[in-house]
């Protein structure tokens, strides 16, 4: 079995990831911190499994997923460099798998290691010598090595570095490192992970390197969805190494993945009328930002809701008008001084009864009578109606101490950082350092689903579940690109998904939008209105993997 995190978008690849995800399984789509894995090892162990029978998983489902990287592999030279730990182990093993498969191999290592342990007998049963870095004094050997060699696989440190990275193995990392800027042609895969790679933070050594191919054993490490590290990884592939289903069960992250999405996408009969798929109100925008209410609207349609209404300052109306031909309006009183009027709240309510979900915030401002609009409306709304809370309504909230218990109902949060940290009292690096786990406990904390925006967005439910979006894309770094995804999560709301399941959804779309946008015009100069049009696209792309991979 094998997986591939990445987009797969009408047959074209996007950006450095891989095009398919190629399995049924779910559970590989599932994220662990290096105390989780070592708990999954020794689950696995007392289920049965010996560790050497792991390792041996390990090694022969590594040297397979290279073999599957080369139209022809027989002949190949491959150097692998080996730690002293159980990812040196998982190394050896590979390279007696490799040499089976017909490769060239040397194996150098960069620390003694026993000779009567498992791993080191798999290579000296297939006379492969391993050249030790005390007798290649100068690494002459791994120099002349590496100018000769197709691929190298870092089998150096895995979940177990414990410190900074010194000495023979970071000389080596960085021998590796200066030959391939020579030879880009030389593959650079990382067993497991790039060693140096801190699996739970996404912290990296200065030794590590950012390779070609992750080949990671079971499960994938937070690390690689997280900063810098995400940037080392590239191309992630999830080995199995023989972790027997079901002792996974309780761990509560994972990666949004198109299987996962394809479940829970609303159903849309034939015979179907506009009242099916929902009503949404987008209340949203002011004279400073028109584009922001005009892309929310816009994108609940594109997602698929039945019907969509802009509730708006009066005074706005004839430009929301022109721009908004499918939208429905709804006039919103203003005060004299020409701002939101705190009573235009009762308006929105009287009518909000008719719509099942509901986007507040984005470009509505900040001005005083625009805040306390929002809390008598916050305050007013029907658990009946979904709601999601962007931009100015977030803004709003984060004025009210411990806001969570005065707004106790549920909802779907759409913070980006500094939004968070506004809702948190966090600062931003508090935030960055761990987006994961800060994403997670703030949502069981405000009892809310909380979307942390920007690469690799999180989404946080109260349960302690947490869902990454595979995609970084620098191209939706720009104005109104949020309001495009409020847009799509309360469309799905509208249409029957509950806020956890939403807020996943919308984010995988919206990411499959700009893959989409990215494959066409690149990552610079993409703007929010381009994805609008790739929203339904991607949907009906999830739903075309599924029928392709049923037949
Ligand atoms: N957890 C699991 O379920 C499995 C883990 N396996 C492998 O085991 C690896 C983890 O093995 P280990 O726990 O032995 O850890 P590693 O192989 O990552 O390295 C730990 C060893 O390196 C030393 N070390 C750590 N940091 C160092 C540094 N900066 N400089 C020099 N020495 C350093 C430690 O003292 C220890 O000897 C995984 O990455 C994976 O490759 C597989 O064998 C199979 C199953
Ligand atoms: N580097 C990135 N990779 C992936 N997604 C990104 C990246 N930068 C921004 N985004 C996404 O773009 C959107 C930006 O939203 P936001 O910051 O609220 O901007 P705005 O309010 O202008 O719409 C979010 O969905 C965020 O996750
Ligand atoms: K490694």
């Amino acid at each position: 079995m094998r997986v591939c995190f990445g987009f797969r978008y009408s047959n074209f690849v996007f950006g450095s990831l891989t095009a398919t995800i190629s399995t049924a399984t779910l559970n590989a789509m599932k994220l662990v911190t290096s105390t989780e894995m070592n708990l999954l090892e020794k689950r696995a162990v007392e289920s049965g499994i010996s560790l050497a029978d792991l390792m041996r998983n390990a090694g022969q489902a590594v040297a397979t997923e290279i073999c599957g990287l080369f139209d022809s592999f027989p002949g190949k030279k491959a150097l692998v460099l080996i730690g002293p730990g159980n990812n040196g182990g998982d190394g050896l093993v590979a390279a007696r798998s490799l040499k089976d498969a017909g490769a060239i191999i040397s194996v150098y290592l960069l620390s003694p290691r026993d000779p009567e342990d498992f791993a080191y007998k798999q290579v000296l049963e297939a006379d492969i010598n391993p050249i030790d870095v005390q007798s290649d004094a100068g690494f002459s050997k791994l120099r002349k090595i590496l100018d000769e060699t197709d691929l190298v696989l870092d089998a150096v440190f895995g979940t177990g570095l414990s410190r900074p990275v010194t000495g023979a193995p970071a000389a080596a990392l960085a021998l590796v490192a200066e030959v391939r800027e020579e030879r880009p042609e030389m593959i650079v895969i990382a067993l497991d992970l790039p060693s140096g790679l801190n699996p739970d933070t996404g912290e990296v050594d200065d030794s590590t390197l950012a390779v070609d191919y992750t080949i990671t054993l079971g499960y994938a490490k937070r690390g690689f969805f997280l900063f810098p590290g995400a940037d080392y990884t590239r191309q992630i592939l999830v080995a199995n190494i023989g972790i027997p289903e079901g002792l996974d069960d309780d761990i509560l992250s994972e990666v949004i993945d198109e299987h996962d999405v394809l479940a829970i996408l609303p159903i849309r009969p034939s015979d179907a009328h506009k009242g099916s798929f929902g009503k949404v109100m987008v209340v949203a925008g002011s004279a400073e930002f028109i584009g922001a209410a005009t892309l929310a609207c816009q994108s609940a349609a594109r997602a698929g809701a039945g019907l969509v209404t802009l509730a708006a300052r009066r005074s706005l109306h004839h430009i929301f008008a022109a721009k908004l031909i499918e939208t429905t309006h709804l006039l919103l009183p203003e005060t004299m001084h020409n701002e939101l009027a705190p009573e235009a709240a009762e308006v929105a309510l009287s009518k909000l009864t008719k719509y099942d979900a509901a986007a507040v915030g984005p470009g509505l401002g900040q001005a005083p009578e625009t805040v306390e609009f929002i809390h008598r409306l916050l305050s007013g709304i029907s658990e009946n109606t979904k709601l999601v809370l962007d931009a100015d309504a977030l803004n709003a909230l984060s004025l009210t101490p411990d806001w969570w218990k005065v707004f106790d109902r549920r909802a779907v949060l759409t913070p980006h950082t500094g939004e968070f940290a506004r809702l948190s009292g966090l600062s931003i690096g508090e935030i960055l350092a761990n987006r994961m786990e800060v994403c997670r406990k703030k949502a069981a904390l405000w009892g809310k689903v909380v979307v942390l925006k920007g690469a690799h967005t999180v989404v946080g439910s109260p349960d302690g579940r947490i869902a990454v979006s595979p995609s970084a894309n620098p191209g939706l770094a720009s104005g109104g690109t949020g309001d495009v995804l409020t847009g799509i999560i309360a469309s799905l709301l509208a249409q029957g998904l509950d806020e956890f399941d939403a807020a996943r959804a919308g984010v995988y779309i919206h990411a499959m939008a700009g893959e989409a946008v990215r494959g066409n015009i690149g990552d610079a100069g993409m703007i929010a209105s381009d994805l609008l049009i790739q929203i339904p696209r991607a949907i009906k792309s999830i739903k075309e993997h599924d029928h392709a991979s049923c037949h």
